[in-house]
């Protein structure tokens, strides 16, 4: 399998050195160059897999021989071992037709814990077959940055540098990467927002000196293995409710496009999704450009589901090359006119976005009234990222009851309540206790710099922070 970039211009690489690679070097993204299709009886004989098996079948296509069959079965066990869930996934149904997906019982409480921990263990064997070490430097707007530095930390060939917005992450988020002690984590905290924070870590990867002198690497969902590690929950989640041989939809609540461009890779795997609904907050650049308005960059306003406070999406780019017919020239233009602003998206391709994506806009009191209304409803304790997807997928199921259909709708659940404990217990007036795992997270000391946000900046401190 070869990977190619969404901008056309940069080498066609393998799994393993697009992994290893992150951006592209003409700025774009890595896809693979053909999706590869899974058959109906394929999909129909997942049914009854364990979560570790359906990922081996889903991800061995993209991956191809860089491990065996045998590392990589390995490779995933070691990944899904500390979940705290038999199921890694589970799937609870919240009323007639509507479900929701737990992503959130990995080691830092995310649906990030699905994709990290396993490129954890991929980086680790790919690096220790080269003898090479990389500096992983990456964006946060919170659980990217914790998840990135559980996976990684204390692994001799991987240095790791944590952007994220100062002030603007939860008291949970914060510790889960400022507490870690290993040598080779460090927490950065920016001068500005989430989209300033991965605006850096892109302009890391065009400045190829620096690029090269540090081997850089990027674990945010710019690294398709992200993504890839991602398509399995929609696969694990619809064949519970009877796919190939029915139809499923997803809410999925979205920022930087990733969760749900794994689910669109699903789609065009041969998993019969019929809606893949985008869910956002307030900051709602997404649901404006879908609903036809173009996609315009405002500023950023911070809110209770501070994970999706994004307004420059990274993955959309992903959507856009397929929805411009895998035209590269096509995308390098939208990207250079969203740096000055933005873009209209023509008819053809708005028509290509629709005919996969809807989307749906929750307001902050929208948002805390269903964390409020889900409790009392089903005694499922939301966290206000996935009570943007519940509101927004009960606003879908309406629409879709109205045309007769009977899909089920599957909300992702992509955090647990007890990382946004105060928008939880604002909402609900129940105090959501962290793991007992996690019980001395508020005692342990801190460590973490702040930086300006200016590129030569994070550089030199990057520079000087590296572990030798
Ligand atoms: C809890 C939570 N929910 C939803 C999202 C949005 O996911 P994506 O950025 O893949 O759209 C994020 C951040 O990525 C998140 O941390
Ligand atoms: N919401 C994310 C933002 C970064 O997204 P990524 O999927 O590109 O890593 C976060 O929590 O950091």
């Amino acid at each position: 399998m070869k990977y190619i970039s969404t901008r056309g211009q940069a080498p066609e690489l393998t799994f393993e050195e697009a992994m290893l690679t992150g951006l592209a070097r003409d700025g774009g993204l890595y896809l693979p160059a053909e999706i590869p299709v899974m058959s109906f009886d394929d999909i129909a004989g997942l049914a009854g897999l364990s979560y570790e098996e359906v990922a081996f079948r889903v991800m061995q296509p993209y991956i191809g021989d860089t491990f065996t069959d045998a590392e990589f079965r390995d490779i995933i066990a070691r990944a899904y071992n500390g979940f705290g869930h038999a199921a890694r996934a589970p799937l609870k149904q919240l009323s007639e037709g509507q479900f929701l997906l737990e992503l959130f019982h990995g080691p830092t409480l995310a649906f990030k814990d699905f994709a990290m921990q396993l490129i954890g263990q991929l980086f680790e064997a790919a690096l220790s077959r080269r003898g090479e070490t990389v500096t992983i430097v990456g964006a946060t707007s919170g659980d990217t940055g914790s998840a990135a530095i559980e996976a990684f930390r204390g692994l001799d060939a991987v240095n790791v540098f944590i952007l994220f917005p100062h002030g603007r992450v939860s008291e949970v988020q914060r510790r889960q990467m400022t507490t870690p002690d290993d040598a080779n984590v460090h927490a950065i905290a920016l001068d500005g927002d989430f989209d300033d924070c991965q605006a850096r870590v892109k302009d890391m990867f065009n400045h190829f000196a620096f690029r090269d002198e540090v081997r850089l690497a990027g674990v945010n969902s710019i690294n398709f293995a992200r993504v890839l590690a991602q398509v399995v929950y929609y696969f694990t989640s619809a064949v519970a409710l009877g796919a190939p041989h029915r139809k499923v939809s997803f809410t999925v609540p979205t920022g930087n496009f990733g969760d749900i461009f794994a689910g669109y890779l699903a789609k065009r795997m041969g998993l019969p999704i019929d809606r893949l609904v985008v869910a956002t907050n307030q900051n709602d650049i997404l649901h404006r450009c879908l609903s036809g308005q173009g996609y315009f960059k405002g500023s950023t306003i911070p809110s209770v589901s501070p994970s999706m406070d994004i307004q420059v999406s990274s993955n959309f780019e992903r959507a856009l090359y397929y929805a411009y017919g895998e035209d590269g020239r096509a995308v390098s233009q939208l990207m250079d006119e969203l740096s000055s602003g933005g873009f209209d998206v023509s008819q053809g391709a708005m028509e290509a976005l629709r005919e996969s994506f809807s989307s749906g806009r929750a307001s902050e009191e929208e948002t805390l009234s269903t964390i409020a209304s889900t409790l009392a409803a089903t005694g499922e304790l939301l966290c206000p990222h996935s009570a943007v997807g519940v509101k927004v997928a009960e606003e879908a199921l309406r629409a879709s009851d109205g045309a007769g259909t009977k899909v089920p709708m599957i909300t992702l659940a992509t955090a647990h309540p007890a990382k946004f404990p105060a928008a939880v217990e604002e909402a609900s007036g129940v105090h959501p206790p962290l793991p007992s795992r996690m019980s001395d997270l508020y005692e342990m000391p801190e460590r973490l710099s702040r930086v300006d946000n200016d590129l030569a900046a994070i550089e030199d401190h990057i520079k000087r922070h590296i572990a030798s």
